[in-house]
């Protein structure tokens, strides 16, 4: 069982004393900025909804400050660390829970379905709760979406622009491909933001709590993905362009080709002179639709 009568490994000395106690220094090149407010973990927690019924996937617990508040929480934990100079530290300071496994690994790398597997009994719901190294925020969202496990919902800390951006609406300046890429498969809601006094070392941004929820009831998907995707890349290519722009950029210029692209966009009920970030998901999908007919004509 977890338990909840050891000291919080999350303060500011206690953190600096660890790091000293093994002889490490922050590594800059892996975003080794560590929390020190319990609070501030807790909050996380919470905005998970981490409850004894779940299973959490961690990653980068750096020396487990946060591993240790899902530990009290959730059912099991799994922690992904790249670090091994951290591996013997998280092994010390997590050792009064035994719900805790801990694995060295490049999550960017990990197998995360033969993981699940091999950790986690498959009877829980599955959640990913993580502060992130901010180098590899958005690989790391990617791959989470792309991964074959399905998680329940994913709670992570990033810099607070990028969980703008990924939180955005339609219309709003921060709304782009990266929105669409994340919005297309889950619902995003920016939790709280947290200011960068609260890591060790500081970095010198402030960050902000995203919650990713698993969308509900039916999914609307295109007909063809990559179609879909390559629309949705092109079209933020050159974000002060017209939409019409862009997709002459994708496809071509010929006088077929815009008579093509102009029947697609009709057909789809969009303006050629519309900019890409007033296009909502939904438009994406009924506009990469009624782009296949493009695609099989001229590529
Ligand atoms: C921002 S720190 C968070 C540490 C700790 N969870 C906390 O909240 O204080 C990011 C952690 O991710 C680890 N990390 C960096 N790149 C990684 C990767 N590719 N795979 C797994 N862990 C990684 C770092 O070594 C570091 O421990």
């Amino acid at each position: 069982m977890a338990n909840n009568d050891v000291p919080d490994i999350a303060s500011p000395i206690r953190t600096k004393a660890i790091m000293e106690t093994y002889g490490l220094t922050f590594k800059k090149s892996l975003g080794q900025n560590f929390l020190t407010d319990k609070n501030v973990l807790m909050n996380i927690v919470d905005a998970g909804d981490i409850t004894a019924e779940d299973d959490v996937i961690e990653i980068g617990p750096g020396i487990g400050s946060l591993t240790e508040q899902l530990a009290r929480r959730a059912h099991k934990v799994l922690a992904i660390e790249i670090d091994q100079n951290l591996i013997p530290v998280l092994g010390e300071t997590l050792s009064p829970y035994d719900n805790v496994d801990i694995v060295e690994q490049d999550i960017l790398k990990a197998n995360l379905p033969a993981l699940v597997e091999e950790h986690f009994d498959g009877q829980h719901p599955l959640k990913l709760v993580a502060n992130l190294p901010y180098y590899i925020t958005t690989p790391i969202i990617m791959h989470l979406l792309e991964t074959a496990v399905k998680l329940d919902t994913i709670v992570v800390m990033m810099q607070k622009e990028v969980a703008e951006r990924i939180a955005a609406d339609p219309g709003s300046r921060t709304y782009g491909s990266l929105t669409v890429a994340v919005q297309y498969e889950m619902d995003a809601e920016v939790a709280f933001v947290v200011p960068r006094t609260v890591f060790i070392p500081q970095p010198n941004v402030d960050s902000a709590i995203i919650v990713l929820n698993q969308k509900e009831g039916d999914v609307e998907r295109p007909i063809s993905e990559m179609v879909f995707f390559k629309l949705v890349k092109g079209s933020f290519a050159h974000r002060r362009k017209s939409l019409w722009n862009n997709l002459q950029s994708i496809y071509g210029k010929t006088p077929e080709i815009r008579e093509a692209l102009q029947e697609a966009l009709d057909a789809s009920e969009i303006s050629a002179q519309i900019r890409a970030e007033k296009l909502s998901i939904h438009e994406f999908i009924v506009l990469s639709n009624n782009l296949i007919k493009v695609e099989e004509k001229f590529n």
